[in-house]
């Protein structure tokens, strides 16, 4: 179907393709790195993936060096409309250095604030509280012992600050997200004094006061991990009581919840309590597996809540999946696409139409027109939305991925 026909079929129902389209293209997504490598880092001495997060496959292509890294970034962006950002971790720092997670700067990141500034794509940050020594027991900021503790906030204090620089750099705002493995794998005994603990590291860690237009300081919680099956530290309950308290933004992460939990419903509830919210828009499949994003109902839901909740300006789209058994760069593509996909069908609905009949309590015609909405041509205004921006679709795309793709199998 043509543009102009979909165009037609969509003002039928009262809806401005034209509006929607304009609406995508401002709505940023905050690309993972750490999808490129398996989640392992560029630090000279490595440890194990560990904090209960492991990327499973072996599918050839992964990059090796922040050089690589970006090329295939690089790559990723060209092939999905819009203009996006890349969610850095500090242990994907580039550097000739070998600074301890206690002793990075800045400068640790200069290529990759370089590269930002050349490609225009702007940085997100995060601490690494995991693939080191001392996270080894699952145990960081809320670690029993003191000198542990003061290893990692002093981290969380370097990142904040090198976040802050970043955010100066490119002259805006730097979200920077801290997930901490903590955890217990059998039934803990003093939960409160691991909640305690937790809480005084963050504060500690948030203490030294940063411009708010530079950093945005996130917190993210999760139901269980590998290895800590019995309580995170930082749980849910954890996580919204300290955000509002201490006015950081919340992170959701979509794989951090029970398999049966709706996400997309605690938009709206913690919307009212805590200003700021930043998504890790994944996709659990039985746990916690960090599968690539499907255009799926759970997709879809978010993306409606964002937008007829009215929350995408205070909404910060991150995405957090890793999968090694297909290509990484495909795995990206197909991911971010698929986000974009949802958002454009939440802007394509007649919102209005649909609050009006569920104010009315007439839920015969919300279920009449949910269902009838289906059969709208989506589709042919995502292929004018990649056409203008120059983006491929369908087998063009098929075809440029498996290109790229073949580029980079003989990396050894
Ligand atoms: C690498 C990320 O920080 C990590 O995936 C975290 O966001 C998470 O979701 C851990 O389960
Ligand atoms: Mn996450």
């Amino acid at each position: 179907m043509s543009y102009q026909d979909a165009r037609e079929a969509f003002a039928a129902w009262g809806v401005d393709t034209e509006l929607a389209l304009t609406a995508l293209a401002q709505i940023p997504i905050s690309v993972h790195c750490w999808q490129g490598d398996d989640v392992r880092g560029f630090e000279k001495q490595q440890g194990t993936s560990g904090g209960g997060i492991q990327a499973t496959g072996n599918h050839p292509g992964r990059a090796r060096t922040p050089d690589e890294l970006r090329a295939d970034l690089e790559f990723a962006y060209s092939m999905i409309p819009g203009k996006h950002r890349l969610n850095l971790h500090a242990f994907y720092l580039d550097t000739q250095e070998t600074p301890d997670r206690d002793e990075i700067e800045f400068r640790h990141f200069a290529p990759w604030v370089e590269w930002a500034g050349e490609t225009g794509i702007k940085l997100d940050f995060n601490p690494t509280f995991f693939a080191h020594e001392k996270a080894d027991d699952n145990l960081t900021l809320a670690h029993p012992d003191a000198g542990i503790r003061d290893f990692w906030i002093e981290h969380g204090k370097r990142c904040r600050e090198i976040a802050a620089k970043m955010g100066a750099a490119q002259g805006g705002e730097v979200v920077n997200n801290i997930w901490v493995p903590d955890g217990s794998k059998d039934n803990p005994v003093d939960r409160m004094g691991a909640r305690r603990r937790l809480e005084a590291s963050l504060d500690a860690m948030f203490a030294p006061a940063h411009d708010r237009a530079h950093l945005l300081d996130a917190v993210e919680s999760k139901l269980f991990g590998i290895g800590v099956e019995a309580m995170t530290v930082g749980s849910h309950e954890f996580y919204l009581g300290y955000a509002i308290r201490n006015n950081t933004a919340l992170c959701l992460d979509m794989g951090h919840f029970h398999p049966t939990e709706n996400v997309a419903d605690k938009l709206s509830a913690v919307a009212l309590s805590v200003q700021d919210i930043l998504l890790h828009v994944s996709r659990p499949m039985r746990w916690d597996s960090d599968h690539v994003i499907l255009l799926d109902d759970s997709i879809r839901a978010m993306a409606q809540e964002l937008v007829f909740g009215g929350l995408l300006q205070r909404t910060r789209i991150g995405l957090d999946f890793f999968d090694a058994t297909i290509s990484r760069t495909a795995a990206w593509v197909i991911g971010v696409r698929n986000m974009q996909k949802a958002l454009l069908e939440a802007l394509l609905a007649p919102q209005e139409r649909l609050k009006q009949a569920e104010t009315a309590r007439d839920y015969t015609t919300r279920l009449v027109l949910t269902e009838e909405l289906k059969d709208l041509p989506y589709a042919a205004i995502w292929a004018e939305f990649c056409a203008r921006q120059d983006r491929p679709t369908g087998a063009l795309l098929v075809d440029s991925l498996a290109r790229y793709q073949a580029s980079v199998t003989d990396r050894g």
